[in-house]
């Protein structure tokens, strides 16, 4: 099946489960007070509208109308989440075998879907499952190679972190899969890595499962990072929405409607990319769990090597110590350096203004500027290739190539 038509058939299923982009918040009751209405065409249309995104995420969603902040977009009813329990619901043999495990709730919902998988036409999920893209970039599916050309050494850890934890749940897991009598194509590590990436970067938050749910539809949001709440008393008021109390999350499990409802986190207009907020992420960690980097990331950090009589003076967490994408230190970084900086003999007096955030004196600032400068060149310089080199590299890897000799000859006429 070719994968416009893989697309159509997925609609027409999220459809007839309910799923729903349409102002009607609650389905049975919408039923009783109009038993006449037939079932939707299209459970998108309304609202939001599939489109290709190729800066921001490919496959997402699209406001198919100007959309209010705080507004409800798409809802998708509890029966249409793929959860553990859900799989396990129509499967009497994975649910006896999980019970009898002391698998995590993670490992359980990598089990139950592989199982699902393995079932190919005959799951009652398997529009949905074809959606599912067929490989991941996570941390974890990384190779030596691609880890080692992260260079900085915090990204090489949680690399290798990253890859030791996902193979450690697959060896504990052998058992459960050799008794459900996986195939071996299922019970390999490469089929792992893509079951716990599936997991990773399109589950949902759910309160009875920690490992989530997963959402179709809700899951073809692409990201945006979180920014600061507006102050909107005024916005609101003006737009009318007194009657509809402002979200701090945009998407979220709603007892009340056994729903998944998805909120508008601010205005769209139609034809926009309409983003979702998965988190607060640095860049490593969105690589981590999600597989892509954000060129501008307002909550991305890098850490640099301080001097090792900094740490007696801080009473920061030693996290909080970094430098932001834009260049500038954290404000417990610089408080903290700003102490350092400061004679022995001076420190006590100084403590208060430096850890309320104020400037010490002037040559204080430029000493800890300076310092902190220098430290990050020496930190670039050292990395194998600078960002222009990687740039470069990537919009050759971008290029489609006749053979893969012209792809070696570009690469080789590339100069640094
Ligand atoms: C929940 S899915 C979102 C829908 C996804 N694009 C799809 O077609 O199914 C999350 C994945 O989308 C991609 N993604 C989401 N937001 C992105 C962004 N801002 N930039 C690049 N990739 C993004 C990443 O591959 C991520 O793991």
């Amino acid at each position: 099946m070719e994968e416009p038509e893989k697309l159509e058939n997925f609609i027409e299923w999220a459809t007839a489960f309910g799923i729903s982009d349409s102002l009607v918040i609650n389905v049975d009751e919408d039923k009783r007070q109009n038993p006449n209405n037939r079932q939707p065409l299209s459970c998108l249309g309304q609202s939001l509208s599939i489109s290709y995104f190729p800066d921001a995420g490919g496959r997402g969603l699209c406001a198919a109308r100007d959309l209010q902040k705080g507004e409800l977009m798409l809802k998708v009813p509890k029966s249409a989440l793929m959860t553990s329990q859900s799989l396990m619901l129509n499967d009497h043999r994975l649910s006896v075998s999980v019970s009898r495990s002391s698998l995590s709730s993670t490992q359980i919902l990598t089990v139950a879907l592989l199982n699902e998988v393995s079932k190919g036409k005959r799951s009652k999920w398997y529009p949905y499952l074809t959606q599912f893209p067929s490989s991941y970039d996570i941390l974890a599916s990384f190779d030596r190679f691609e880890i080692e050309a992260l260079q900085l050494d915090d990204a090489i850890w949680a690399a290798e972190r990253a890859l030791e934890k996902t193979k450690m749940e697959w060896e504990s897991a052998a058992t459960i899969m050799e008794e459900l009598m996986f195939k071996p194509h299922y019970m390999s590590f490469k089929a792992w890595i893509w079951a716990s990436a599936s997991i990773s970067s399109r589950t949902m938050h759910v309160p009875w499962d920690s490992a989530g749910c997963f959402c179709p539809v809700g899951d073809f949001f692409n990201y945006a990072a979180p920014e600061e709440e507006q102050v909107l008393s005024e916005d609101l008021a003006a737009a009318d929405m007194a009657a509809k109390p402002l979200r701090l999350t945009d998407g979220v499990f709603e007892e009340e409607y056994a729903a998944y409802c998805f909120y508008a986190r601010r205005n769209y207009k139609k034809g926009e990319q309409v983003l979702l907020s998965y988190g607060t992420y640095t860049n490593l960690e969105l690589l981590e769990h999600y597989g892509f980097i954000l060129n501008e990331n307002p909550n991305d950090k890098a850490y640099v090597p301080l001097p090792s009589d900094l740490y007696s003076l801080c009473s920061w967490p030693l996290d909080s110590l970094y430098v932001h994408q834009n260049g500038k230190p954290s404000f417990a970084l610089l408080a903290v350096m700003r102490l350092w900086a400061t004679p022995t003999h001076l420190q006590k007096s100084v403590r208060q203004l430096a850890y309320s955030g104020s400037i010490v004196s002037n040559e204080n600032e430029i000493i800890v500027m300076e310092w902190l400068s220098r430290k990050c060149s020496m930190l670039l310089k050292n990395l194998s290739t600078s960002i222009e080199e990687d740039k470069l590299l990537l919009s050759v890897m971008d290029k489609d190539f006749e053979s893969v000799v012209e792809f070696k000859n570009e690469l080789l006429g590339l100069t640094w």
